[in-house]
């Protein structure tokens, strides 16, 4: 798969004549179309008519008359002669999965667009697995580009760990349904960039996608944000009133992020709004309807907030239905060097990234260490570091890291073995090597188990505690779970 665009020499009307009488294309189980640089069709064979249901006589036709995302999809891969995958959704909500890319002559000009459509009816794991192959290379040629409205997708998201692999696969099958979808996860995990994801995978990705951080707005606003007011609402008030963020979302998505933080009255009118699809704006007679998708992210443990009563449990199952759980870093470690490359080429672009190396000592660190901050701090680290980089630098070593991060990671045991590297002689690089080892199989098992403690513990044959006890000391430990007690099994 590449990015760049497809060099064709071949004269596009010479291709479509011979493909026209080709029975090839007619029995080609991907759909295949080719679009002008205006957008309008010139060609598509049997397979991405019948999985788009177009009438047989569609050349000439602009893609907007049928498409929603794909029409966007098309467009951008115009405007920005660069590949770009998303779902392609018809006007008449049938879905396909597109990857669109840019035709130019040898001189340079545009030619058009060819788009290869996959059907999530013909087999989605074969989709899902084409996407995720997409996804990787995407990553490592820093080609990693934003949906066509500026939204991450799936394939945007950075990490090819099983846990990671696991997120997009759930996170694109839920993102079809219209149940509300919980994000939860540590903070700086990647959540809002999940909940851009989930809805650029929906067939509403082309409408609007609100977001609100609901600890950014004050207790006393929080219901004429969400639900709006009208004119004379109360003083203060905006003179011509206000649309609330739920009307704002309608045919589209809301995103709620840092749910944990509603007051317990807007949570009672959250359900209501649920329940009833009816918005009530303040000082406005009677209801207002929004088509809208709720997606939520929090950062707290809900389940204990509900037990606490600062959160309401029936609230707390109808936002639940599906649960994405974004694992920390230290439980995905196999994606640091992904993310460290990513990142780095965020800073400085990717040719110069290409150029910059982590030292060992580096690596190790950042291998054992905890990361708290998650991905946010990783990023923070590393642009620290880019930017201390002398002129003519290119490896970053422990001298160029924020002194804070340094001693943090001095001060931790685990970490304390990689800043001293073989320091230690013999014994203290066996000790390394041991921990490093050992570190890796309760990785890797985790991982084969999905994240199951209890599967894991049984596969190595500790106890639960055991297994607990040495997660922690190899940093991987993700502090969110609670510890079975002594002896427990
Ligand atoms: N898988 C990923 N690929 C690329 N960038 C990522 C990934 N995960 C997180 N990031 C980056 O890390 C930073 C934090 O991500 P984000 O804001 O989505 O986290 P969050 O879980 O919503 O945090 P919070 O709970 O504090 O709101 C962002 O700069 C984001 O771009």
């Amino acid at each position: 798969m590449q990015d760049s665009p497809i060099i064709c020499d071949v004269d596009v009307i010479t291709f479509i004549e011979s493909a026209k009488s080709n029975p090839f294309f007619h029995v080609l189980p991907i759909g295949l179309a080719l679009f002008s640089i205006n957008g309008r069709f010139i060609y598509c064979n049997k397979a991405y008519l019948d999985m788009f249901d177009l009438p047989e006589d569609v050349a000439g036709r602009h893609v907007s008359d049928y498409f929603l995302t794909g029409y966007r999809g098309v467009m951008e891969c115009l405007r920005a002669q660069e590949m770009v995958i998303c779902p392609s959704v018809t006007n008449t909500s049938r879905l396909g999965v597109s990857l669109r890319y840019p035709l130019v002559s040898r001189t340079g000009d545009l030619r058009g667009v060819l788009v290869l459509s996959l059907s999530p009816r013909m087999g989605r794991d074969a989709v899902l697995a084409l996407m995720d192959a997409a996804q990787t290379l995407n990553t490592w040629s820093g080609q990693c580009k934003l949906g066509v409205n500026g939204l991450c997708t799936f394939e945007c998201m950075v990490g090819g760990s099983a846990a990671m692999k696991n997120l997009r696969r759930l996170g694109r099958r839920f993102a079809l349904s219209q149940e509300p979808i919980l994000i939860a996860g540590e903070s700086g995990t990647g959540k809002e960039l999940v909940a851009q994801s989930l809805h650029m995978a929906s067939p509403r990705a082309d409408r609007p996608f609100i977001s609100v951080n609901c600890a950014a707005i004050p207790h006393e606003l929080m219901e004429s944000e969400l639900f709006g007011y009208d004119k004379g609402a109360f003083t203060g008030a905006r003179a011509e009133g206000m649309k609330g963020k739920f009307e704002l979302a309608d045919t589209g998505t809301i995103f709620l992020d840092e749910i944990g933080e509603q007051p317990l009255p807007v949570q009672a009118k959250l359900l209501r709004v649920l329940e009833s699809g009816e918005i009530q704006k303040i000082a406005h007679r009677g209801a207002l309807r929004s088509d809208f998708r709720l997606l939520c992210a929090t950062n707290r443990d809900l389940r204990a907030m509900v037990m606490q009563h600062l959160f309401r449990e029936d609230l707390y199952h109808r936002l639940s239905v599906f649960e994405l759980v974004v694992p920390p870093l230290r439980e995905r470690i196999h994606d640091l060097p992904m993310l460290v490359h990513h990142c780095i080429s965020q800073c400085v672009g990717k040719e110069r990234a290409r150029g910059i190396y982590l030292d060992d000592e580096v690596l190790r660190a950042f291998q054992q260490n905890f990361w708290r901050g998650n991905v946010r701090e990783l990023k923070n680290v590393l642009t620290y570091g880019v930017y201390a980089l002398e002129e003519g630098e290119n490896i970053l070593t422990m001298r160029h890291l924020p002194v804070r991060f340094v001693r943090e990671i001095q001060g931790s045991g685990a970490a304390g073995e990689a800043v001293q590297g073989g320091a230690g002689g013999v014994s203290g690089m066996l000790a390394e090597a041991g921990a490093h080892a050992e570190r890796k199989i309760l990785q890797d098992t985790l991982e084969t188990f999905q994240y199951n403690k209890v599967k894991t513990a049984k596969a190595l044959g500790i106890s639960r505690s055991k297994l607990y006890r040495k997660l922690r000391e190899r940093g991987l430990f993700s502090g969110h779970e609670k510890e079975p007690r002594e002896n427990a099994q």
